[in-house]
């Protein structure tokens, strides 16, 4: 194989982790030619809704896919937390690269904490996951949806149309500009990140033996098992983009360590899990199994129902 055609969005994040994740495959391949083809996907061109109002899944990954298909492209970059949990036929995650930060940062105006930020402050988030979360445990917060690149959003901040906000630490960090950003980053009892939080997920032809031999060179099984785990129990779950879902696994003691999390929007009802083991696709069904048994199918049910009204 003397040349790869790269299919990527082209926001200035997806562009940068590209460059990235291809200069890793260069390192390994110094006589590869690498070709870039950038895909506007209906996610990059809905800007003004909230994603989850949008409904349907794969709104950043679709089109892209669609050239993998059609042979226009041979790889296709994504961040993988936009990847929904089951692929198009043909289709394979042919490599999981090393994963960046999961964690969610929070940035605020004058670097005030999240558990100081007094009541009433306007926190600004695209997601029904942080929002949960953050009037789970500080009911006094205002939520505030926000939407945009990260630019767009740092710079709603500053104008002060909100009081904090909560990016991906991960995008903040592959752009370089975590340092002089983030006023903390929240752990996993904070904030359970989003399944594939910081990682990417690289996906080609199922049948394209050529490029997944090249793959395996940038292939990081540990994370690749991490992140079956989360992408299995959203699988079960069947979280449709209505349901506030996190979850995060983690290699510890040589097992995995996962935690799932389904809440209602509203941050009221909050079913967790955690599990350890070391067969990745058990884990997450066992997960998704428990929380089905103590009621979390109701949030599901309700909030798929009424997304459909
Ligand atoms: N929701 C959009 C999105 N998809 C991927 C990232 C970057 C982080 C990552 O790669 O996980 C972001 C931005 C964000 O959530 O702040």
């Amino acid at each position: 194989m003397t040349k790869i055609i790269v299919g990527t969005r082209r926001s200035q994040l997806a562009l940068t982790q590209s460059k990235q994740f291809t200069d890793s495959l260069q390192a390994k391949f110094p006589d590869l030619e690498i070709e870039f083809k950038e895909i506007v996907t209906k996610g990059d061109q809905i800007v003004d809704v909230q994603l989850s109002k949008v409904g349907g899944k794969g709104l950043f990954v679709k089109e892209i896919e669609q050239a993998l298909l059609n042979k226009e492209i041979d790889i296709a970059i994504h961040s993988l937390k936009d990847v929904p949990s089951v692929l198009p036929e043909g289709l394979i995650l042919g490599c999981i690269p090393d994963r960046e930060d999961p964690r969610d940062a929070f940035i605020s105006n004058n670097h005030v904490k999240l558990k100081d930020l007094p009541e009433g402050s306007v926190v600004g988030t695209s997601s029904l996951r942080r929002g949960a979360q953050l009037l789970n445990r500080y009911p006094h917060l205002n939520i505030e949806w926000i939407r945009g690149n990260i630019d767009t959003r740092l710079k709603k901040l500053d104008n002060e149309a909100y009081d904090a906000i909560i990016l991906a630490a991960a995008g903040l960090k592959r752009m370089g500009w975590s340092d002089d950003t983030v006023t903390e980053y929240l752990d996993d009892t904070d904030m359970l990140p989003a399944i594939g939080q910081g990682a990417l997920g690289i996906e080609c032809r199922a049948d394209n033996k050529e490029v997944l031999d090249i793959l395996q060179a940038v292939h990081n099984e540990d994370v690749a098992r991490c992140t079956a785990v989360e992408r299995e129990f959203l699988k079960r779950m069947d979280g449709s983009c209505q349901v506030p879902i996190a979850g995060h696994a983690v290699i510890d003691k040589g097992e995995i360590y996962f935690r799932g999390l389904i809440m209602s929007p509203d941050g009221r009802q909050r079913y967790a899990s955690e599990i350890r083991g070391t067969e990745p696709e058990t884990i997450g069904a066992e997960a998704a199994r428990e929380m089905q048994e103590n009621g979390a199918q109701e949030i599901i049910e309700t909030l798929n129902t009424e997304g459909s009204r």
